[in-house]
């Protein structure tokens, strides 16, 4: 058996970022940019208001103030959006409202509760600083400076920043396309009848859900026969389009082990046996002229899960182009449990707060590696080492979370009187 780390050390060693691509900026959500992005335009673009107000020179409302506010006549409205260039009258004001480029010399826009709001002729109540809500042209970034440096992740933030500096298209690492494919001849698709011995195939959209979770795109997912020259066939051509494909069932020492039979020898392909309980049995290649990534995970749901989080989601991510680190939550056993002897053991458990606030976390759900449905009540997975053969009530434990955080926080704190 080897470790976790060895294990997980040899498929990122084999795991390359995708081929870069250019994309319009909105398809490019969710990707890492390649080189830096610098900005087509001065934002703000022009010198403009950031109040509803009246933009003056400061010089016209000298000693204005509360007890003596100052008249100026009101030279008309500039709107946000408005095309006509405006100049400023000397002692006169313009009404303006927020967003609205500021006439050309003013040097102040008061705030019209500082006023009386009148249209036509107001009084001014203040004697502005100099630049009093003025927005001024490139204060945000200027044209030409990097808005986005190279290796940052396009969320909402940076989609806002990239189309308002009138970036179009981008350069990023392309989308993972996640190819995930079931075996076994006891499987039957969601939807259809199942028969004598049959079961549903739960790790197709199990997996399917934790590729798009983890910011890639399934591409395909679908079963293989327990045939090997169809196998093999399906394979060969999923290799031409896909970036991952994952594979679950078939890598153990069953008869029928197609996926075994059909992947030995091919590319790097290696099934070894990971001092883990779940997910003992693993095989990971990288395949094909293209160097496809293929992670054969076993096929009992639980393991097939656990294989994901700890092996192909720092591959996917690292195929992405992400630079992460897994940031660990602790917990406290609020009960013991036995814990796998020479083997790193994933518990399912379910997270509560103990009386100082700290996660407290039980296992839930059942034991075996086949219980789908207690598999739905975890909230996270709790790790103990390969070392321990219990985990005794009140140690800290390591969570893998299954489950956003602010979701488990949000529930503990409707749990609360
Ligand atoms: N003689 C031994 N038998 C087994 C060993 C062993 O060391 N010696 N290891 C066990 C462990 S641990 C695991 S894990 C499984 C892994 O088996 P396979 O990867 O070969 O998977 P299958 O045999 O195809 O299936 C196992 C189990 O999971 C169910 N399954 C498979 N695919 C799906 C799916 N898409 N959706 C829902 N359920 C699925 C399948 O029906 C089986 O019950 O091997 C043990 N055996
Ligand atoms: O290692 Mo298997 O994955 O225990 O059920």
């Amino acid at each position: 058996m080897i470790s976790v780390e060895e294990h997980l050390e040899n498929i990122l060693r084999q795991v390359e970022p995708v081929a870069t691509e250019t994309l319009p900026v909105p398809r490019a959500h969710g990707l890492v940019t390649v080189s830096d992005v610098r900005s087509r335009a001065d934002l703000p673009r022009f010198d403009n208001s950031s109040m509803d107000g009246y933009a003056v020179r400061r010089e016209d409302l000298q000693g204005a103030s509360p007890e003596s506010p100052v008249l100026l006549p009101v030279v008309g409205d500039v709107a946000a959006g408005d095309q006509l260039p405006r100049e400023h009258v000397p002692g006169k004001a313009w009404r303006i409202m927020t967003g609205a480029p500021l006439p050309v010399g003013a040097d102040a826009v008061v705030r019209v509760e500082d006023t009386d709001g009148h249209v036509r002729e107001a009084q001014f109540r203040v004697h502005p600083e100099e630049g009093a809500n003025i927005r001024r042209a490139g204060e945000d970034v200027r044209e030409g400076e990097v808005v986005l440096p190279a290796g940052t992740r396009i969320s909402a933030p940076q989609l806002a920043a990239l189309v308002s500096a009138g970036v179009e298209e981008v350069e990023v690492v392309g989308p993972v396309r996640v190819v995930v494919l079931s075996t076994g001849d006891e499987l039957v698709p969601f939807g259809e009848h199942v028969g004598p011995g049959q079961i549903v195939d739960s790790n197709g959209p199990m997996l399917e859900a934790l590729v798009r979770e983890a910011g890639c795109f399934p591409v395909h997912v679908g079963h293989l026969p327990d045939d090997e020259a169809t196998t093999r066939k399906e394979i060969r051509h999923h290799l031409d389009h896909a970036d991952a494909i994952i594979t679950t069932g078939g890598v153990s020492k069953g008869a029928y082990d197609i996926v075994k039979a059909v992947l030995t020898g091919e590319g790097s392909t290696e099934f070894v046996e990971v001092a883990m309980q779940p997910g003992k049995p693993q095989g990971f290649g990288v395949l094909g002229r293209r160097k496809v990534p293929v992670f054969m995970l076993p096929g009992n749901p639980v393991s097939a899960l656990v294989s994901f989080e700890v092996f192909v989601r720092p591959a996917l991510e690292k195929r992405a182009g992400r630079h992460v680190s897994d940031v660990t939550t602790t917990g406290l056993a609020a009960a013991g449990w036995p814990s796998a002897a020479d083997r790193r053991t994933y518990t399912r458990v379910r997270v509560t707060r103990d009386s100082t606030g700290e996660y407290a976390v039980e296992p839930v759900g059942g034991h075996g590696s086949h219980m789908v449905a207690g598999l739905a009540l975890a909230d996270a997975l709790a790790v103990s080492p390969a070392e321990a053969t219990e985990v005794g009530v009140g140690s800290q434990v390591e969570l893998v979370l299954l489950r956003p955080r602010r979701e488990i926080d949000g529930r503990l704190a409707g749990d609360q009187p």
